[in-house]
């Protein structure tokens, strides 16, 4: 009753505990704490990224790559993946409220957003001046992964990038935008899909302030449709991989690095994922 609005003037009740909601997290605590983790848990500081951005490979160590077997490069870049979305889940358990979930629904958001935020911190490591990421220590081209033979995977990956880039979100907003990505409660086989729910409001409410206050509310939906092509991308990123898997079984049986493979090659439950409360 005390948060019936039904008459359209909330009750006195109701403000007054609305106020008390906020005043225990204010929403300015939960977006510092966001943007702090994901500074924490990047791999590399946008400002070192900017750094680098016009050091680039050379014609032959392009071709080295271009050189290496099929099984060889689609190895190296899953090491790569891996490294990635070990500072994911690191940047996940610090996002307010994540840890409170069932280690079952943490999973489950991991399992199914972890690489859709690898995607989204890649647009930090993108120069759209000549389409070159950041890779390996110097800024390479799409060319340059030609040995893993899915160049249609790859030119969506680079044309997401631009994409991305074209918004020119700050770093608050991409660490804001990192944790609405994770925690959507949308995700197949959540146990407590109310829980997740609340902690997704609180994270939209926190990008929905930002946005406000950078004089930037139009960004919100465009942010949005960028979760559609994210899903489509994770999903022919798991197409590939399983053709791959056809072609070259033992080099994911025993080459890959276990959580790649709990992550994106196998329904099996994900004891490695390493969140202990
Ligand atoms: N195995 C892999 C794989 C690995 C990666 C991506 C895509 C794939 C696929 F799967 C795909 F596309 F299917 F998903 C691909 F391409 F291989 F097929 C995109 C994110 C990349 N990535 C980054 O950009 C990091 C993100 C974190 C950031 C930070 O925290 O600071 C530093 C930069 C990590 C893995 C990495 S990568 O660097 O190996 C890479 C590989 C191909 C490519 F065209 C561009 C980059």
């Amino acid at each position: 009753a005390y948060l019936d609005c039904s008459q359209g003037r909330p009750q006195t009740t109701t403000l007054l505990l609305l106020t008390f909601i906020a005043a225990c997290c204010p929403i300015e605590e939960v977006c510092a704490s966001i943007v702090r983790s994901h500074r924490e848990t990047s791999q590399y500081r946008v400002e070192e990224l900017q750094a680098l951005r016009w050091k680039l490979f050379s014609r032959e160590e392009i071709h080295a790559y271009q050189s290496k077997s099929m099984d060889e490069m689609w190895q190296h870049c899953a090491l790569r993946l891996t490294d990635a979305v070990q500072y994911v889940v690191e940047f996940a358990k610090r996002i307010p409220g994540f840890r409170q979930l069932c280690q079952n629904d943490q999973i489950v958001l991991l399992k199914n957003g972890s690489m859709e935020v690898v995607l989204v911190r890649m647009t930090r490591a993108f120069n759209t001046e000549n389409s070159t990421v950041f890779f390996d220590g110097k800024f390479a081209g799409t060319e340059l992964f030609k040995a893993l033979a899915c160049s249609d995977l790859i030119a969506a990956v680079f044309d997401f990038a631009h994409s991305l880039c074209a918004l020119r979100l700050t770093e608050q907003q991409v660490a804001l935008f990192s944790a609405l990505v994770l925690i959507n409660s949308d995700r197949p086989c959540l146990e407590e899909r109310g829980r997740v729910e609340r902690v997704k409001k609180e994270v939209e409410l926190a990008l929905s302030h930002t946005l406000h206050r950078d004089n930037q509310e139009g960004l919100m939906n465009k942010l949005y449709q960028k979760v559609a092509i994210l899903k489509s991308l994770c999903s022919l990123h798991i197409e590939k991989l399983r053709w791959f898997r056809q072609l070259y079984p033992l080099t994911v049986h025993s080459l890959f690095p276990p959580l790649y493979k709990e992550l994106f090659a196998s329904d099996t439950d994900l004891p490695l994922l390493g969140i202990h409360h």
